[in-house]
């Protein structure tokens, strides 16, 4: 699959720093009488046309996770379908109050609008920084930029949080408790669902020290959103990641070939695979790729959480879904902190990271 968007300008090398260098999406997307947008922004091939604007996407009931044997066993056997079909669900009656993603969600706004100064003690200087706020995504290595700012933070096994605005490390502590209980939970039910015992991961990988990253993502109206891209193609590095948005569409996936919208239900969160869960299932569950397109009539923000291994594990196949004749290991094991920096320190491109770990056929 080869990504669908090319480059027209080059601009010179950016610093490590974006915001010093090309300064937030958001204050140039807010310049009266913008009309066009800039070489720095402008792909020269349009992300390929919807196919599918009315596939929708499974939905999994998540209370019933912990209901009667038999509302547990068709659930684990839905997410195991969702899984291997699609690779993104929904998840409804999660249990986590409207108001608190509300209220993070409108939090992480109030970062946004912070002057860019302000931003700027945020920026990091290193990819494996707790902290970090940024435009596009590497632009160090971008030819053309993404019509996106981030703020990034690890929140577990240390919590880490911005201090602006204020109220917002608090929310985003019982958010991160919130969102990472939900997670564990969903990924013993997919671990189920390959027929491993419920645990397995939470032992074979150590979750206690598991590592959790929180991305808000902010994409400014564009006044010419199809020459633009909010996000490339590009699957996500952990085991799994769990979505939400302040209700402005723009996330689609790759489905049988086909680019299709997520349209999420209110008060649900949009859940995808990443790279190592698609390594733990041997490739049974395969991480997915998806990208953010831009609009002219609001802004969104989509908060991601990534759940996954600690820093330091090595995650590999897990034996009993693997065998040696028939089904061999098809990836080769590399430190969870490794690859990320992998992930972040080149273009993102669409599952080039898995790529390089993925054991050729013979
Ligand atoms: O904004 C979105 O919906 C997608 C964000 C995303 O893919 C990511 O943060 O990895
Ligand atoms: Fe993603």
């Amino acid at each position: 699959m080869s990504s669908t968007v090319e480059s027209v300008s080059q601009p010179s090398q950016a610093s490590i720093q974006p915001l010093a260098k090309f300064g937030c999406i958001k204050t140039l997307a807010e310049k009266p009488g913008l009309s066009s947008i800039p070489p720095t922004y402008t792909f020269t091939k349009n992300p390929d046309p919807i196919s599918d604007p009315e596939e929708s996407l499974p939905v999994v009931d998540f209370s019933l996770l912990s209901g009667n044997p038999d509302e547990h066993n068709k659930v684990i056997y839905q997410l195991g379908k969702a899984c291997q079909e699609y690779g993104f669900f929904m998840v409804v009656n999660h249990g986590v109050p409207e108001s608190l993603v509300k209220a993070m969600i409108s939090s992480c706004e109030m970062f946004f609008d912070l002057t860019e100064e302000e931003k700027r003690e945020y920026e990091g200087k290193d990819v494996m920084d707790p902290i970090r706020c940024g435009t596009s995504f590497n632009t160090s290595v971008e030819k053309v930029l993404f019509w996106r700012d981030y703020l990034k933070l690890f929140i577990r096994p240390e919590f880490h949080s911005v201090d602006k605005p204020a109220g917002f490390r608090e929310l985003l502590l019982e958010y991160s408790k919130r969102i990472g209980e939900m997670g564990m939970e969903l990924l013993k039910g997919i671990t189920e669902s390959l027929g491993l015992e419920a645990c397995y991961i939470e032992k074979a990988l150590n979750m206690e020290n598991s590592f959790h990253i929180l991305v808000a993502n902010l994409y400014p109206r564009c006044p010419q959103p199809e020459r633009a891209m909010g996000m490339p193609p590009h699957s996500d590095f952990g085991l799994l990641t769990l979505l939400t948005q302040n209700g402005v569409g723009g996330l689609q996936l790759l489905h049988n070939d086909k680019w299709i919208n997520v349209n999420p239900i209110p008060n649900s969160f949009v859940i995808n695979i990443g790279d190592h869960l698609e390594i733990l299932s041997n490739g049974k569950y395969k991480s997915v790729l998806h990208r953010a397109v831009v609009n002219n009539a609001a802004t969104r923000l989509s908060l991601a959480v990534g759940i996954g291994p600690p820093l330091d594990a090595v995650v590999s196949p897990a034996p009993d879904l693997t065998d040696a004749e028939s089904n061999p290991p098809a990836y080769i094991g590399m430190k969870y902190c490794e690859y990320i920096r992998l992930q972040q320190t080149n273009q993102l491109k669409g599952k080039s990271c898995l790529d390089k770990i993925r054991i050729p056929k013979i």
